[in-house]
């Protein structure tokens, strides 16, 4: 099961230039594990998130997620993968401004046929406490946190992050990271983590290394690191 992608191109046409963002990219990711997608700017690695999320559609190849075949699912199927399977963590958190902490996170409990305990997520996270404040009375990291509350109040069996701590200091960037190795421990949540930090690739058990929309590398790590000690670059 997991993620496979067999010869997946993804072309961008803006005119008369286009971008090949993806190029017959293969790759296989194993269920319950924690996957580092690394490689410069531009080199595809939000394409490939979002064409694994369902948030854009692939050109040619077969992409399947568990039982899910992306091909050959219609926009309600994808819609329906979206909801039910995936929680997604963005750089900027992307949390309703106008909703307090525990709004934000009933968001995500609305969409799932089983939510977990929202009481629950958000102690996990460390957010209890501060469950009535709005977006703007936190910090970036506790912002960070209600935002994968609100993923995984779905209880998804892959969490999709696009640089989850690129607007995070080094201290706060290795909390929430620890915080996504747990997540990964206790739910067995596939998370995939794209960055620009070569370094989250040492605590990752699968790393995805790209170039110009190709998948350069795909190694296992034998021994991944503990968050706090990864390298920060
Ligand atoms: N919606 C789009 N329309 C046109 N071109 C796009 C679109 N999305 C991405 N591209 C182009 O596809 C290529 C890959 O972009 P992508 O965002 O996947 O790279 P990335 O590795 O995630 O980059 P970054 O680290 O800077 O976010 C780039 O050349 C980008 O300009």
């Amino acid at each position: 099961m997991g993620i496979e992608l067999t010869n997946v191109n993804k072309v961008y046409k803006s005119g008369e230039v286009e971008v090949h963002a993806l190029r017959n990219a293969s790759l296989h990711i194993p269920d319950n594990k924690i996957v580092a997608i690394l490689g410069p700017s531009g080199s595809g690695k939000s394409t490939l998130l979002n064409v694994i999320g369902g948030i854009d559609r692939h050109d040619s190849g077969t992409i399947s997620v568990g039982d899910y075949m992306l091909d050959e699912m219609k926009d309600k199927q994808v819609t329906e993968y979206r909801r039910h399977a995936l929680g997604f963590i963005f750089q900027q958190y992307n949390l309703i401004p106008t909703l307090t902490v525990s709004e934000n996170v009933e968001v995500g409990s609305q969409l799932s046929k089983n939510p977990l305990d929202q009481k629950d997520i958000l102690e996990k996270v460390g957010m209890w406490d501060k469950k009535d404040k709005f977006p703007f009375q936190l910090s970036g990291g506790e912002q960070q946190r209600v935002a994968i509350a609100r993923a995984l109040v779905k209880n998804p069996a892959y969490l999709l992050c696009d640089e989850p701590t690129g607007a995070l200091d080094e201290e706060t960037g290795k909390k929430i990271l620890t915080l996504l190795k747990y997540v990964n421990e206790t739910y067995g949540t596939t998370v995939c983590i794209i960055t620009h930090n070569n370094g989250i690739g040492e605590m990752a058990h699968t790393v995805i290394r790209m170039k110009s929309g190709e998948i350069m590398d795909n190694y296992f790590n034998e021994q991944p690191l503990a968050p706090e000690k990864v390298s920060w670059v």
